[in-house]
Formats: C-alpha cells, sequence, structure tokens
C-alpha cells in the first residue's frame, strides 16, 4: 500500500535539489539549471529570498511557486516549486558564515526524508563546503557520510561518472593515512556488491565489468612495495571471482596504467582504493562535465562533481552542466529503476 507522499509523487515525478552552501555557487548553477524546461517537477529546498536575489544579480529570470505535497506544478522553464527553509543570515555571496551551516544541513536532512518516506523520487545536491561546517562545530566530511548515517546506511559507493569513465571508491573523505587500515575484505567485498547491484538497478548493466585498481604503486611489486595486495587484495578478488556470478572483476592492476582506453572501453568501472587516487583522472578527463552519485542509499541522489567555488559565486562565469546532467542523471535512473518494479 503507497502512502500520501508516494501518491503524490507518482502522479508527477518530484526531485528535490538542495543547493547547499548559500555563500558559494550553488544557488547560482540551480537557477541557470531552472532555465531549461524539464520533464519532472522540480523543488527546490532553500531559502526563497536566496534565490530571488541571486537571479535577480545574475539577471536570470526565476519564477517559485510554494511547494505543496498534494498540488503539482506544471512544467515550464525558469520555474520551480520551493520548499522554504528560512536562512539564519543574511548571505554574503563569496563569504563563509558558520551561522548558517544549520540551515545547510536543514535542507539536505528534510530533503533526505523526503526521499526515504517516498515524498521525492531522487535528491540532487548542490556543493557545501565541509571545511565550514566543521568549523561550526559539526563533525561532517561529506554529503556521501552524512546521508548515509540518516538512512541508517553501514556502506555506500562514492561513484563519479562522466561520457568516458566511471569510477568509483572503496574509501571516501578519510585522511590518506588511514586508508590502508580502511581496505578490508569485508570493506572489498561489500564495495563490490553495493557497486555492481546499482549499476543493475539504476543503469541497467546486467553483469558489469569491474576493473579494481592495487594500493600500492605498482600494485604492491610482489610484496616488495606493500603488503596489501598479497594479504586482502588479490585474496579478496579471487574469492569473489570464484563465488560471485553477479559481475566480471578484473585485477588488481596498478592503478598507474589502469586508465587507458584499452581497460576503459571493457571496464563499466574503474574501483579505485582511495578518493585521489580516482577523481584526479576523472576530473581531468571531463571536469564540469561529470557527476557524483552514491549507490546503497534506499533513494537516488545525485550531485554535481566540483565544490563551492565561494570565489565565483555571483560572477556570472559559473558553469551549470554538472547540475544539468545530474539532474538528468537522475531522472534517467528513476526510469530505469521504474521498468524494474513494474
Ligand atoms: N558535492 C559537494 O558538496 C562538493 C563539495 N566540495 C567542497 O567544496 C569546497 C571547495 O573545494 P575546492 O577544492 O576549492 O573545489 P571547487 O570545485 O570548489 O573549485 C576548484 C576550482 O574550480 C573552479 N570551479 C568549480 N566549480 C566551477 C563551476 N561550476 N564553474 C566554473 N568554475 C568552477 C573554482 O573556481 C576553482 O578554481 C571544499 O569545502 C570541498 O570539500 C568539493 C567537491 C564536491
Ligand atoms: N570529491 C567528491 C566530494 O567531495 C563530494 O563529496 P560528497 O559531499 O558528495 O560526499
Amino acid at each position: 500500500m503507497i502512502n500520501m507522499n508516494q501518491y503524490y509523487n507518482q502522479k508527477r515525478k518530484r526531485i528535490i535539489i538542495t543547493p547547499g552552501e548559500p555563500a558559494g555557487i550553488g544557488p547560482d548553477i540551480v537557477i541557470m539549471a531552472l532555465q531549461k524546461k524539464w520533464p519532472v517537477e522540480l523543488v527546490i529546498c532553500a531559502d526563497l529570498n536566496l534565490l530571488l536575489d541571486r537571479a535577480k544579480k545574475l539577471q536570470l529570470p526565476l519564477t517559485l511557486q510554494p511547494y505543496y505535497i498534494n498540488t503539482t506544478t506544471s512544467y515550464k522553464s525558469h520555474s520551480a516549486s520551493i520548499l522554504h527553509i528560512p536562512l539564519a543570515n543574511t548571505v554574503t555571496p563569496g563569504q563563509l558564515d558558520t551561522t548558517n551551516n544549520h540551515y545547510v544541513l536543514k535542507t539536505l536532512n528534510r530533503a533526505a526524508y523526503g526521499c526515504i518516506n517516498g515524498e521525492f523520487s531522487a535528491l540532487v545536491t548542490g556543493p557545501v563546503n565541509k571545511a565550514i561546517i566543521n568549523q561550526g562545530g559539526i563533525s561532517f566530511s561529506g554529503h556521501t557520510e552524512w546521508l548515509a548515517k540518516i538512512s541508517k546506511c553501514k556502506k555506500t559507493i562514492m561513484m563519479l561518472s562522466n561520457k568516458k569513465m566511471r569510477v568509483a571508491l572503496v574509501t571516501t573523505h578519510i585522511p590518506i593515512s588511514a586508508v590502508s587500515s580502511y581496505i578490508t575484505q569485508k570493506s572489498l567485498i561489500d564495495s563490490i556488491t553495493i557497486l555492481t547491484q546499482g549499476l543493475q538497478k539504476y543503469f541497467n548493466i546486467l553483469k558489469p565489468t569491474i576493473y579494481v585498481c592495487g594500493l600500492n604503486p605498482h600494485s604492491g611489486e610482489s610484496g616488495y612495495i606493500g603488503q596489501e595486495e598479497i594479504k586482502i587484495i588479490i585474496p579478496t578478488l579471487n574469492h569473489l571471482k570464484q563465488k560471485n556470478n553477479h559481475c566480471h572483476i578484473i585485477g588488481p592492476l596498478p592503478a598507474d596504467t589502469i586508465f587507458q582506453k584499452k581497460y576503459l572501453s571493457h571496464a563499466d568501472v574503474i574501483l579505485a582504493m582511495y578518493h585521489d587516487q580516482g577523481l584526479p583522472v576523472l576530473k581531468y578527463s571531463g571536469f564540469g562535465k561529470s557527476i557524483n552519485i552514491t549507490l546503497g542509499l534506499p533513494f537516488i541522489r545525485t550531485s554535481v562533481d566540483h565544490g563551492s567555488a565561494i570565489n565565483l559565486s555571483e560572477s556570472g562565469v559559473v558553469k551549470c552542466n554538472s547540475m544539468i546532467i545530474a539532474i538528468k542523471t537522475a531522472i534517467n535512473m528513476i526510469k530505469n529503476n521504474a521498468k524494474k518494479i513494474l
């Protein structure tokens, strides 16, 4: 039986968008993306006046109608529904302010709980500034970890994607000194399982081919440059290769040579061991045209590939391609998942 939230969401798919850090470019890229006509209802979870002021400064048209759960709005360009969450303090673009941290997290929490309870079909996030949230006394390492906590998920997967490649990570926002301790049999099995299920469910890839990076230079050089491959990664992958029929696993391969055409043309995804092993390659191949997807949550979440770029807020030189691709990908993920439910 569906509840009232799900009923109104099913009538017209709703996507909730959080613009993120109010002093950064999040509001700018959301307003820019709203200049297009979208085939779903977009609900912006933010301060109404922040968006109207920013649109004025950017000289872009914007119409925002109050969001009501039991009415749906028509799809028009430069318009959206607004789920108003008031700012704590007036925003000066380009100036981070800890007093607005709770606002940022309130928008995120409201949007995430709305996805969990079926009110929205997907969450698209704009960039937050992790440092200012921590500076205000709240421990925050990223949306990925925050949403996992809210959703009570022990493990999720960060996967970035563009036209050339997908890159997923075993570990996310942790210090480099801690990475090795997070590379365990369990974390590898969980990562590959979540990745496989996510690619099947949302991208229609029935048996994904996953190329896996080693951790150490040259994948440990037979144990002479690090032992993690011999002790953990190779035995775990061998175990999965024998037991797991749901995906093709290749590796571990040295991270410095895995990102070449002959592998990428066969790989559905490259699984890197840590953030800066995989993401610089992906961002070099398409920064601003890539997106970030969290797999393993009980709802769809996509995001931009860039940060809050506070130096560019209101500058008018900001690019919104990543936000547009994040919304389009969320729509496709909703469609692919719906086909499986029917
Ligand atoms: N999804 C999210 O919430 C993300 C948040 N961040 C956070 O953002 C903050 C700033 O991070 P940075 O490392 O400085 O990365 P950044 O992506 O904000 O900026 C890197 C460079 O790219 C430029 N840039 C970024 N987005 C752009 C756009 N849409 N159009 C034109 N130029 C753009 C910036 O001006 C800067 O020169 C950090 O707190 C970081 O943790 C970073 C990545 C993703
Ligand atoms: N490098 C990706 C990034 O920092 C975004 O992380 P998240 O906020 O989406 O967890």
